[in-house]
């Protein structure tokens, strides 16, 4: 039998429930692979019936989720009640969100799963309730340091048909990133992304794009020598690898779509300068992959949304596309 996809709750007051509940009804036009959702049966099944979607939901077990993918959403119980209304996060719901994680990953690991999606998070309300991670990403590599032992560097890439993504520092301040930025986190990120999209994305010889961190790519020095003293040594280095690595080219001027054309994933310096592209190019459709772990997960490139839960318009393209894209990657 097919193994399922184990997909996370998230907050449980954002607009997750009304994603997966809208994901599970389009199963057979968007042709899903089977999935479970790791959460509290009661609080899907009250979300259900606030939003007016008509998806059974049924208790069960990892291993029969597949079965009972066919007649109703599996929900495997997270064992902690929710409380949380939409649009109204709660610091106590953080036990139940960080537990839906551990579990989908437990699952994967017991081989009752094939791969990990992950609905969104608010990391200010994980962090509120102690959350030691900046965000899944980091969070997914320790859950992997505990289960397959070692240390895994978790990368996290934004992929979308018109474009991928890969900030080198993540959840940071922007006025560390300079610091944080040395060659080393460039090569050990370039080798991790080369080999992924290798191995888990067919490519042969990828070809990665790095953008400067300064405006201008640093204008030789004059506005700037990250470029020069850190980024340029690093890519320097991937090709000695056997790496596809160019750059590094001016920020504003890689994601045209002529210039799109000539590589594979571009990788930016900061959050932003990466995710800010891909996020105006494919928000509905773009799906955040973690590259490093031994296990696939994907989520959707959007966040909580606070603002609409509850109000039956999430659109659940980009969750649909993660589980296809987790799928894909696994089959
Ligand atoms: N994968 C994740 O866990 C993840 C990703 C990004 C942000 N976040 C978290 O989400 C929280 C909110 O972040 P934000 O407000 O910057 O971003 P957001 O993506 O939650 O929302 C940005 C805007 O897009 C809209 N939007 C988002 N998803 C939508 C959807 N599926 N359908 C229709 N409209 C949608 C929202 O209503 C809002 O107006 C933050 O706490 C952040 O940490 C989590
Ligand atoms: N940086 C991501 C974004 O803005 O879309 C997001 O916060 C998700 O991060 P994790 O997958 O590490 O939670």
């Amino acid at each position: 039998m097919i193994l399922p996809l184990a997909v996370t709750q998230g907050d449980p007051s954002g607009i997750g429930p009304e994603l997966t509940l809208k994901a599970y009804m389009a199963r057979a036009a968007a042709a899903l692979p089977p999935f479970f959702v790791v959460a509290d049966p009661a609080q899907l099944a009250r979300a259900a019936q606030a939003l007016g979607i008509d998806a059974p939901i049924e208790e069960t077990g990892a291993g029969e989720a597949t079965a009972v993918f066919a007649r109703a959403l599996p929900v495997v119980p997270v064992g902690r009640p929710v409380r949380g209304a939409f649009g109204a996060p709660l610091a106590e719901d953080a036990a139940a969100t960080v537990a839906s994680i551990e579990r989908a990953v437990e699952s994967v690991v017991a081989g009752a799963a094939r791969a990990v999606v992950t609905n969104p998070i608010a990391k200010s309300v994980l962090y509120a309730a102690g959350f030691a991670h900046p965000g899944h990403t980091e969070f997914l590599g320790e859950l992997a340091s505990r289960h397959y032992g070692g240390a895994w560097r978790a990368v996290m890439m934004l992929w979308s048909q018109e474009l991928a993504v890969v900030p080198i520092t993540i959840h940071i301040p922007l006025s560390e990133a300079p610091r944080r930025l040395t060659r080393e986190l460039i090569v050990e990120t370039g080798e991790i992304v080369a080999r992924d999209l290798r191995d888990r994305f067919g490519l042969s010889k990828p070809r990665l794009a790095f953008s400067g961190l300064n405006p201008h790519a640093g204008e030789d020095g004059a506005l700037g020598r990250e470029e020069i003293d850190t980024i340029a040594p690093a890519i320097d280095a991937l090709r000695a690898k056997g790496i596809d690595a160019r750059g590094p080219f001016p920020a504003d001027t890689m994601f045209h779509a002529a210039a799109r054309a000539t590589y594979d994933v571009a990788l930016c310096p900061t959050h932003d300068q990466a995710l800010i592209p891909i996020k105006t190019l494919a928000f509905d459709r773009g799906v955040n992959v973690t590259l490093g772990l031994p296990f696939v997960r994907t989520s959707p490139d959007h966040g909580t949304a606070f603002d609409i839960a509850g109000k039956g318009v999430a659109d659940p393209t980009s969750l649909i596309e993660a589980i296809r894209l987790a799928g894909r990657m696994t089959s």
